[in-house]
């Protein structure tokens, strides 16, 4: 039998809605308060399918002064930010499309560059830049929202992939496999320092993923979303049915 006991704190929830509303609440709490306590917020934003009605509430808090907000990425894919699968245009039809959100306090990661690995090291300065820096020497992000994927990826951290191990860099380009296409990602050491993590998980596929997250021993090899379990305030929102009750 494999031992678990959830780190940080599990919201359990009805439903995919709930879930979204659940998070836009939580982060529109993390942005105010962060801007209460040091004059701005600084976010991290994952994609895929799951977080985006979550971004669309958020757009009707109506509490936040967007200006003081600075939003980067977790993660991108190699594609032009129209592409209907950049994380970006989700994010900007979802959010920043909606709210009165300074051009330069959106900071977007290049996917559509030719030279990825170069991508990377900008997307690296430019977070180095604009962070505050925790006293263990780290950038250090006030909220960042995650994902879990089906084999346990977190932001663009797949198993098996050499990136999980990079403590070097701040971002990395992760090389195209099979019919995945090559990604830009934060790394395991920026992801760890977050303040808060909010981690979103909808659906019966995350349930088995989630297992793995939770058991008490693993390898972030194996599942990389266990570098979650790291981040000192890490909230796991989640459905029904991803919590094996649905
Ligand atoms: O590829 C990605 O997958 C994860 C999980 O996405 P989901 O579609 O299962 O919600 C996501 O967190 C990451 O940002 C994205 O690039």
């Amino acid at each position: 039998m494999t031992t678990k006991v959830v780190p940080g704190s599990l919201v359990a929830l009805p439903d995919g809605e709930a879930v979204a509303r659940e998070a836009a609440n939580r982060l529109g709490n993390c942005i105010r308060n962060a801007i209460d306590t040091h004059g701005y917020a600084t976010v991290a934003l994952s994609g895929g399918s799951t977080p985006g009605p979550a971004y669309a509430a958020l757009a009707e808090n109506s509490r936040i002064d967007w200006a003081k907000v600075e939003f980067f990425f977790v993660d991108e894919r190699a594609v032009p930010p129209d592409s209907p699968r950049s994380n970006y245009r989700m994010v900007k039809e979802a959010l920043f499309d909606r709210v009165p959100i300074p051009a330069e306090r959106i900071h977007r990661m290049q996917g559509e560059a030719l030279d990825l690995a170069a991508a990377a090291r900008e997307y690296d300065l430019e977070i180095r830049s604009r962070l505050r820096w925790s006293e263990s020497g780290m950038a250090e992000f006030d909220v960042g929202v995650f994902g879990i994927g089906d084999d346990g990826h977190t932001a663009s951290l797949f198993p098996g992939e050499p990136t999980v191990d990079k403590t070097d860099r701040l971002v990395v380009d992760v090389p195209a496999a099979g019919n995945r296409e090559a990604r830009l990602t934060l790394t395991a050491p920026v992801i760890e320092q977050m303040r808060v993590a909010l981690v979103l998980a909808v659906g019966k596929n995350k349930q088995e993923p989630l297992e793995r997250v939770w058991a008490a021993s693993g390898d972030v090899h194996v599942t990389p979303a266990r570098y979650l379990r790291e981040v000192r305030s890490v909230i796991w929102l989640i459905d029904k049915a991803a919590s094996g009750l649905g």
